[in-house]
């Protein structure tokens, strides 16, 4: 939180503006929220829809544009994140606060105003929880911060959902759930190679307070819910067999590749490391379920 004015090198444009929502992470957080108002029952006008979905991306945005205007200082001390508009000195705080604030704002009134009050608090809790429960109080305190924190990003189905249902329900939990569980496997797995980054930032990842044995192991163990969760929509009668199959081929390959992950000794070399195989699939897995879980309730 370092970064003063007075560092500013080249005034910010809207691409700096748009690199303050972290438009790549965010698109799936949108998709998922697209594909839990998909998989209602009841079909949503589509205005209404894509207001819907315009809050998500805003709230989600705004979300990203705060997390980074409180940790601008982290982000100075991490290579992975130098190059963000704050700590390239290519924005005042200042106006990173205004941004986040303001366009949070307006993605919970206008979700409140013109889709339902259930997606607007909902809504309103996710933005809540990334920027003070993860962001301000648990990242730098805990390794249990994704976890409990990552609740965050798991919320957007449930935000979908009620957008078209007014409500909640076993199948928009299912989803939130499988989000929460899938979370630690996706972050850790990338920790585990970006591990020296947080531990010169003094980010208390857990492959730097528990160490790299310790994390595979953890992977492995989230990855046994997350697996149940995810197949379970089909046995129990809330999605058709296209999803059944699709989460189960699916899930099985993320199964396999988080055990090679949890049994991949310290120290081993070979070209492409488990985790970053882990990693990369986790992004993909989650865009092919929810995208079935979709297209199930549309073509199935
Ligand atoms: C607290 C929980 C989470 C943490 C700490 C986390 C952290 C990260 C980090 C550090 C990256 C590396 C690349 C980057 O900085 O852009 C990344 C990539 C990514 N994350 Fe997560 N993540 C979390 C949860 C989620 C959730 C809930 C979603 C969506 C549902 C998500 C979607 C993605 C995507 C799509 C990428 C790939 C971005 C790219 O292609 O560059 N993440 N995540
Ligand atoms: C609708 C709504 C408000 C959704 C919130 C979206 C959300 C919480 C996503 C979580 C994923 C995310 C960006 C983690 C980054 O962690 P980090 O901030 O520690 O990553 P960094 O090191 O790249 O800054």
């Amino acid at each position: 939180m370092s970064v003063a004015n007075h560092t500013l090198t080249v005034p910010a444009d809207w691409r700096d503006f748009l690199a303050l929502t972290k438009p790549r992470v965010m698109s799936l957080v949108v998709f998922t929220g697209l594909c839990g108002m998909l998989a209602a029952p009841a079909p949503i006008h589509p205005v209404i829809g894509f207001t819907a979905i315009l809050c998500i991306a805003l709230g989600a945005g705004a979300a990203g544009a705060l997390n980074q205007w409180y940790e601008a200082d982290l982000d100075g001390k991490m290579k992975r994140t130098q190059g963000r508009p704050l700590p390239a000195g290519r924005m005042d705080r200042q106006s990173a606060l205004h941004f986040g604030v303001g366009v949070a704002a307006l993605s919970v009134i206008l979700m409140g105003l013109a889709v339902n009050y259930v997606a607007a608090g909902i809504l309103l809790l996710s933005i809540l929880f990334y920027v003070l429960v993860y962001t301000v109080w648990l990242k730098r305190r805990t390794p249990q911060n994704i976890v409990i924190g990552g609740a965050a990003g798991a919320f957007p189905p449930l935000i979908g959902w009620a957008a078209a249902m007014g409500d909640v329900a076993l199948l928009p939990v299912l989803l939130f759930s499988l989000v929460f569980l899938w979370t630690p496997p996706h972050f850790w797995a990338l920790a585990l190679f970006v591990k020296t980054d947080y531990a010169n930032a003094g980010v208390p990842m857990l492959p730097v307070v528990a160490g790299e044995r310790a994390t595979r192991l953890q992977i492995g163990l989230y990855t046994i819910p997350m697996a149940a969760v995810a197949v379970a929509p089909w046995p129990l009668g809330l999605s058709g067999a296209l999803y059944g199959v699709v989460s189960i081929v699916t899930t099985a390959l993320f199964a396999l590749l988080a055990l090679q992950v949890a049994t991949r000794m310290a120290g081993e070399n070979d070209a492409m490391k488990p985790e970053k195989r882990l990693f990369a699939y986790s992004v993909s897995y989650l865009f092919i379920l929810f995208g079935a879980v979709a297209a199930d309730r549309w073509f199935a």
